[in-house]
């Protein structure tokens, strides 16, 4: 097939769901994910959690850490108040690019920065005029999570700062989860759930992985 999976979800999403209605647009994602081909967004079920610590966050400040699609970026800035600012990091730009078509058709306002975490997070104080960030999720390569955090805890994270990282167990952030749950920094919770769209009837296969869940 001529186009990338990021594009195929893209392409959906403009065809089903309605323009400016965030809902429509994780509702296409989902049903799409779900139905027709297997994407690495964090789906409905861990969305659910994800809603639920933004609510109680009520971030002003957000840095989402991995966009891909952008699901997930639609998914927390659908519930920010007017003039919270909510900042993604991605570093491949073809998944930048779907994400800034597929926030834009949610009718939301996102700046997405191209690169790489361990090069932007460094910059962000001098780039952004910003002090903290109230809220950081953690989406991107399990290997970064644990340095990206150290790099995070210089001077862009105050008492008070939540992070939410997915797939901690699976595929796993082992030197992440071990430093949380042990560093007197930090307070930690462990939300067992399931991978993104598992749960479900026929429809496509993981992309070439065999997976052995292990669910908690
Ligand atoms: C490319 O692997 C896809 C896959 C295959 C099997 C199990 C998990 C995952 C997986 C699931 C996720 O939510 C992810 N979130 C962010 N960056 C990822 O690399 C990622 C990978
Ligand atoms: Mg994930």
């Amino acid at each position: 097939s001529g186009t990338s999976r990021p594009v195929r979800i893209l392409h959906h999403v403009q065809k089903v769901a309605q323009y400016g209605d965030a809902q429509s647009v994780l509702s296409a994602v989902d049903s799409y994910c779900s139905k027709i081909e297997w994407a690495m967004n964090v789906g409905d079920l861990k969305g659910q959690i994800l809603d639920a610590v933004v609510l109680e966050t009520r971030p002003h400040y957000v840095l989402e850490l991995g966009t891909y699609c952008g699901y997930s970026t639609v998914r927390i800035a659908r519930l920010l108040p007017p003039g919270a600012r909510l900042f993604s990091i991605e570093m491949n730009p073809q998944y930048a690019q779907v994400a800034r078509e597929i926030i834009q058709h949610a009718g939301l306002d996102v700046d997405i920065l191209v690169g790489c975490t361990s090069d932007l997070i460094p910059q962000l104080k001098k780039k952004l005029d910003i002090e903290k960030f109230d809220f950081v999720f953690i989406d991107h390569w399990k290997v970064s999570y644990l340095r990206d955090t150290k790099l995070l805890e210089c001077d862009l994270l105050r008492p008070g700062s939540v992070l939410l990282a997915d797939n901690v167990t699976c595929p796993g952030a082992p030197d992440y989860l071990h430093y949380m749950r042990t560093s007197p920094r930090y307070e930690s919770q462990y939300f067992p759930s399931r991978l993104e769209y598992l749960s479900r009837g026929g429809g496509g296969a993981l992309p070439g992985i065999k997976l052995l869940l292990n669910v908690t």
